[in-house]
């Protein structure tokens, strides 16, 4: 049997406490060799804590854990990472930050050995997850090996080739579902712009969107197959794509600036 690992999570707010939720479901962490640090842990963690045995709020100090995890806002980190550069010095430490370099880590926690980054989304809390991952040379096979497990305990895990590379694994994946969710809401006013209940406009709308995501996770076609199946020549569906994606190509235009600006703020967050 594989070896449970202890881990020390540093922020336990929607993308950490969607992470911790999910090793602990999937048995991947041994809780009670892990800590997780959150000053506004609230009732919902606690209760989390007692459950499953992990200490809650520990002193940092003697702390010795397979994996350190940092999901704090980028902004915070600079002042929160210092109090767990002890810890960090013998584990491997994995940041889920959006914009915050391996140099900016390396320099908020005393240069630890070993640093990767990843890149998860909040589908994570579902199990649907899907995490782009780096690591520089100074991470061995079983680090990667343990980063691996840990973020597919949450859904699927794509290695990239740069650490630039995961400022555009924010910019598709990491903020994507956020996209999704635009996009359903704008289908549901737009149903109710043509005289639907509100209610129910959100309800078909909502149900679609879910929909398509189960067919995206269950078909082994493509999403342009998919797209074409769902459109007759001279239909319903070509007439909406026609204005989607017509001669101008305006959702792909208007997707790529989105991307590209997602990406361009992860690099400025970097600076
Ligand atoms: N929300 C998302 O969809 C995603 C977020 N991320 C990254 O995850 C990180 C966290 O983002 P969210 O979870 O959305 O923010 P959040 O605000 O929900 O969570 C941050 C948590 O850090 C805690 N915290 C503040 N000071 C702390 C300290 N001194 N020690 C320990 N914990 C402390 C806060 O109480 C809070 O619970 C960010 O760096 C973000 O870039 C990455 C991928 C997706
Ligand atoms: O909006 C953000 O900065 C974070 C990173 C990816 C998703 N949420």
């Amino acid at each position: 049997m594989t070896k449970e690992i202890s881990v020390a999570l540093v922020g336990a707010g929607a993308m950490g406490g969607a992470l911790l939720r999910g090793w602990l479901s999937a048995g991947t962490i041994d809780p009670a060799a892990s800590a997780v640090f959150d000053p506004a842990a609230d009732a919902a963690l606690k209760k989390l804590a007692r459950r499953h045995d992990f200490a809650l709020n520990p002193s940092p100090e003697g702390i010795s854990v397979d994996a350190l995890v940092l999901a704090v806002k980028p902004q915070a980190a600079a002042s929160v990472l210092p109090a767990y550069a002890a810890i960090a010095r013998s584990a491997l430490v994995i940041s889920v930050m959006a914009g915050m370099s391996l140099a900016a880590i390396g320099r908020a926690l005393g240069d630890p050995p070993r640093v990767a980054r990843a890149m998860p989304n909040l589908p994570a809390a579902f199990g649907a997850g899907v995490t782009g991952l780096y690591a520089p040379a100074t991470v061995n096979a079983h680090g990667r090996d343990v980063i691996d497990r840990l973020m597919a305990a949450t859904g699927e895990t794509v290695w990239v080739r740069s650490e630039e590379e995961i400022d555009f694994v924010t910019a598709v994946s990491g903020s994507g579902p956020a996209y999704f969710f635009l996009l359903t809401e704008a289908l549901a006013e737009a149903g109710a712009a043509l005289g639907l209940e509100k209610e129910a406009a959100q309800r078909l709308a909502r149900a679609t969107a879910s929909g398509a995501g189960a067919m995206l996770a269950a078909d082994p076609r493509s999403p342009a197959d998919m797209r074409k199946a769902v459109t007759s020549p001279g239909g319903t569906t070509a007439a909406a794509l026609g204005v989607l994606d017509g001669d101008a190509k305006a959702l792909r235009r208007l997707m790529k600036e989105a991307a590209a600006a997602a990406a361009k703020r992860a690099a400025e967050l970097t600076e």
